[in-house]
């Protein structure tokens, strides 16, 4: 028994940074090979939630068979794995990556290298994958295929020089897209009589159907009714449906090496499958597991409580919900002196934190106070026990504390030359230590070793701001570092709020101290007494604002009569009103919390 090619089938993914064109090329793709209606197509296909597609953002790793007669007279079976675009899902690139053995490089010509077409692509050469680039947007006035192609040899290495020109908006070049494929990327391998050997890809929950498994089969053949173990699990479930999304599921008898598809096997919950586990036969196992993945970490923690207490039992059935989809986000139960019931939850990143808060929100109708957002912190203690700090409020007494590490990561940063003097100072600002600095014709290319607590408030909407939205931006986690971290805390009114709480480098506390208080003080509403804010280290005040007692009448400073302005600021105190939580005799409105994060340096 050896391994044989498969020749008429291709398993590839695309690889971009965020908004170069991913999602409209598959949907072309998609389009030229027949497999959905015009009807059908009026919707991005791949971005099936409701929040990636008004972000306009891949999320979760997809899937569609397409059917491509080529021109050598042969039909293809083209499996396209979509992965996300995003820095904080890079474990699911690369999961995706693993069940394919190209992948289209997809670079904006108008745009050219960004920092995530670099880590993309770098996931994509680490799977062993042929990579076809593909130029996008040339219909664009401002497309520069010549100089983008010398940038992708110039940066990342890769021959350029037969790169496929297309714009995915108009339809051009898609045919040769479509040849490339069929031309250019290896077939897959596979013993179609070894025992069952199969990749477990993803893994998701639906209401229909229970938990459905996304499989990519290296060897043996996978059918209905077939008992199946999950190496890593060690479960065993009997397979009750078989079949492949092309891209509507369309039921199969049976998948052989190289093909991807999905199964139901009257599996409970998204809990109990691992991405990365070897799928292979009960009676007839494989004796070489495929290598698998590590599971992904949460790395960003934060609370988040309901504004109105009675909603915790909802939000608590919500968060079930979307964990039954979402394994890589976690919650346990949490109480705070000021904030009532809650959870403690990990996310992937910020962008996962957000999306996650914006759901339970707008699918589950709740009002949600989000904490401080932090990340996780090894503490050694004195007596020699390690604990991992997930809120800042558990942080225990210093006395004890024998050393803090925190986790540091590795920034990619390409930025236009005119913007490289802003990026270097918020790095610099930020405890940042450079790495390296080149320059690829006129963009900037610099790393950064950066301390993630400094990142995750903010990082990236300055970035953005400063550099007027040009500069793009990657990271990896790269180790954990001792640093000199003190826990600062908020007082309104003389009470501490949990909730504000953090550890801020001891150079920086003072400075964070500050802008918060100022911050806080412009988002507290004034009360009928004095409040003053402090922001405190065991004790010690660092830095003090006061808002004065309350002016009666809100609408007093509206002077004149411009009825639409008063009626606006009425309107606007009045939904203030349903997202403010009572700390002792103050309420502080819902947008602090976070906004007190957000400074501007
Ligand atoms: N002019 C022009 N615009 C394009 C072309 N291809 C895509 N776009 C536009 O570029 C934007 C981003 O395209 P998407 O396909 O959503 O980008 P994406 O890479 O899938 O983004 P993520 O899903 O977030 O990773 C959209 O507004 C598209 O309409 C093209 O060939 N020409």
């Amino acid at each position: 028994m050896s391994a044989s090619t498969i020749p008429n089938i291709r398993n590839f993914s695309i690889v971009a940074h965020i908004d170069h064109g991913k999602s409209t090329l598959a949907d072309r793709l998609i389009q030229l090979t027949g497999g959905l209606t015009a009807r059908e197509m009026t919707e991005q296909v791949l971005d099936s939630m409701d929040i990636e597609k008004e972000r306009g953002i891949t999320i979760k790793a997809q899937t569609v068979r397409l059917t491509y007669p080529a021109k050598d007279g042969q039909t293809y079976i083209l499996n396209l794995m979509d992965t996300p675009g995003h820095v904080d899902f890079a474990y699911e690139v690369s999961r995706s990556l693993a069940a394919c053995e190209g992948s289209l490089l997809v670079v904006d010509a108008s745009q050219g290298v960004e920092a995530q077409t670099l880590a993309n692509v770098y996931h994509a050469l680490d799977a062993g994958h042929e990579i076809v680039p593909v130029l996008n947007k040339i219909d664009l006035p401002a497309a520069e295929p010549e100089r983008v192609k010398a940038m992708i040899e110039e940066v990342i290495g890769l021959d350029a020089s037969d790169a496929v020109e297309i714009s995915a908006k108009t339809g051009l070049g898609i045919p040769d897209v479509l040849e490339a494929i069929v031309t250019r990327l290896p077939p897959p391998k596979g013993d179609r009589e070894a025992p069952l050997k199969a990749l477990l890809v993803d893994s998701w929950y639906d209401a229909y159907l229970g938990v459905i498994v996304l499989v990519r089969i290296f060897d043996g053949t996978l059918k209905k009714g077939q008992r199946v173990r999950m190496i890593g699990t060690g479960a065993t479930y009997e397979v009750d449906r078989i079949g492949t999304f092309t891209p509507k599921m369309t039921a199969q008898d049976l998948l052989g090496p190289g093909e991807v598809g999905f199964i139901t096997a009257n599996i409970k919950e998204v809990a109990d499958t691992r991405v990365g586990d070897t799928i292979t036969d009960e009676k007839k196992q494989t004796a070489t597991p495929l290598p698998g993945f590590k599971p992904a970490q949460p790395v960003v923690f934060c609370g988040l409580f309901p504004v109105d207490a009675a909603d915790f039992e909802d939000l608590r059935a919500a968060m079930g919900r979307l964990r039954l989809n979402d394994a890589s986000f976690s919650y346990e139960m949490e109480s705070s002196a000021a904030l009532g019931f809650g959870f403690r939850c990990g996310f992937l990143g910020l962008l996962h934190l957000e999306i996650i808060q914006e759901r339970l929100e707008r699918e589950f109708n709740l009002d949600l106070i989000a904490t401080a957002p932090s990340v996780v912190y090894d503490i050694k203690m004195r007596d020699g026990t390690k604990i991992d700090l997930h809120n800042p409020a558990d942080m225990p007494d210093t006395m004890q504390i024998e050393e803090i590490q925190e986790p540091w990561i590795r920034a990619t940063i390409l930025t236009p030359d005119d913007y490289l003097g802003g990026v270097l100072k918020l790095c610099q600002d930020r405890r940042g230590s450079q790495i390296d600095l080149n320059y690829v014709g006129k963009r900037a290319m610099v790393v950064y070793d950066l301390p993630l607590n400094e990142v995750v408030f903010d990082f990236y909407d300055r970035l953005k701001s400063i550099s007027k939205g040009y500069a793009s931006f990657d990271y990896t986690i790269t180790d954990l570092r001792a640093g000199d971290l003190v826990k600062m805390q908020i007082l309104v009114n003389e009470e501490p709020v949990d909730a504000l709480s953090m550890l801020v480098h001891r150079t920086r506390a003072e400075h964070r101290g500050r802008a918060m208080c100022e911050k806080l003080k412009e988002l507290i509403p004034h009360h009928l007494f004095k409040i003053p804010i402090q922001a405190a280290i065991g004790g010690k005040v660092i830095a003090r604002e006061t808002i004065s007692a309350l002016r009666k009448d809100v609408t007093a400073k509206c002077y004149g009569g411009d009825v639409s302005r008063k009626r606006k600021l009425l309107d606007k105190q009045k939904e203030g009103k349903k997202r403010m939580r009572q700390f002792g005799k103050v309420e502080i409105p819902q947008e602090a919390f976070i906004a007190a994060l957000k400074m501007d340096e």
